[in-house]
């Protein structure tokens, strides 16, 4: 009998939109407007739409989170926020369809790392549980560390993001591939442990294909290179520009 391998599954893109709240808080205008953006986003291929609701509110705002999560079916919402209650409580107003814990502080520029879940297992655990209840598929933010992972299937996340911050920021060959590897290795760990696989962070068109072709990971939120490539391009050419990025990584494993 011969074996037939198991087909790769399709990689999914969800757009981060931060950025466009960036520009628009930077004068308190109007617009440009997230709705539009998320819409624009999601026309020219886009799986789901990301939206970090920071604790010091620099981009997305409340009602981001209100009128995007008030779409419905049609806007799949993938909210980001630090696990505290004021942002658990939001969450559960809105009910967006994803909810992905994230670590956060307010002197950072960005997320800098993952979530500690080996520290805060119980609390991680309490979190999920809450928005579960409210019918979210909840997740984690981490680092690809062996134990993080093992911690946040424990702790019952239905999927997690993994950081790819510092294979964005590698500016060498040799610290580029480690990284490549622990995220290789950190996704097929992952997926033994029956989590489904996400990443993200500091992904651009030039960056993109080699963690596409990591076979577990099915979904890559991208934000802020799409969002400044629009600047110059449109956010439909950003949105296919990216899509093909990945397909192109995908073509490797197929
Ligand atoms: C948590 C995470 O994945 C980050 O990539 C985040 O969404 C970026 O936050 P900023 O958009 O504020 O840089
Ligand atoms: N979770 C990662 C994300 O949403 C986008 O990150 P970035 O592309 O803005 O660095």
């Amino acid at each position: 009998m011969t074996d037939i391998a198991a087909p790769t599954p399709p990689i999914r893109l969800g757009v981060n939109v931060d950025h466009v709240a960036t520009l628009r808080q930077a004068r308190g205008t109007p617009y440009p407007d997230v709705g539009t953006a998320a819409r624009l986003a999601m026309g020219a291929g886009a799986a789901s739409i990301t939206i970090h609701l920071r604790e010091d509110r620099r981009h997305i705002q409340d009602h981001d989170v209100a009128s995007l999560c008030a779409i419905g079916d049609d806007m799949p919402v993938n909210l980001e926020m630090a696990l505290t209650e004021e942002m658990l409580d939001i969450a559960v107003r809105h009910a967006p369809r994803d909810c992905c814990l994230v670590p956060e502080s307010r002197e950072e520029l960005t997320t800098e790392g993952g979530l500690d879940i080996v520290g805060q297992g119980q609390r991680v655990a309490d979190g999920l549980a809450r928005l579960q209840a409210a019918g979210i598929q909840a997740a984690l933010f981490i680092d690809p560390d062996t134990d993080q992972i093992e911690a946040a299937a424990r702790a019952g996340a239905h999927h997690i993001e993994l950081h790819t911050g510092a294979y964005a920021d590698a500016v060498d060959t040799t610290t580029r591939q480690a990284e490549l590897a622990r995220i290789m290795a950190a996704a097929v760990q992952a997926e033994s442990l029956g989590l489904e696989v996400h990443a993200g962070h500091g992904l651009h068109v030039d960056n993109v294909a080699e963690i596409a072709a990591i076979a577990p990971i099915v979904e890559l939120n991208i934000g802020h290179a799409l969002i400044a490539r629009a600047v110059f391009v449109g956010l439909d050419a950003a949105v296919t520009e990216m899509s093909a990025a990945m397909a192109a990584g995908r073509r490797q494993i197929a």
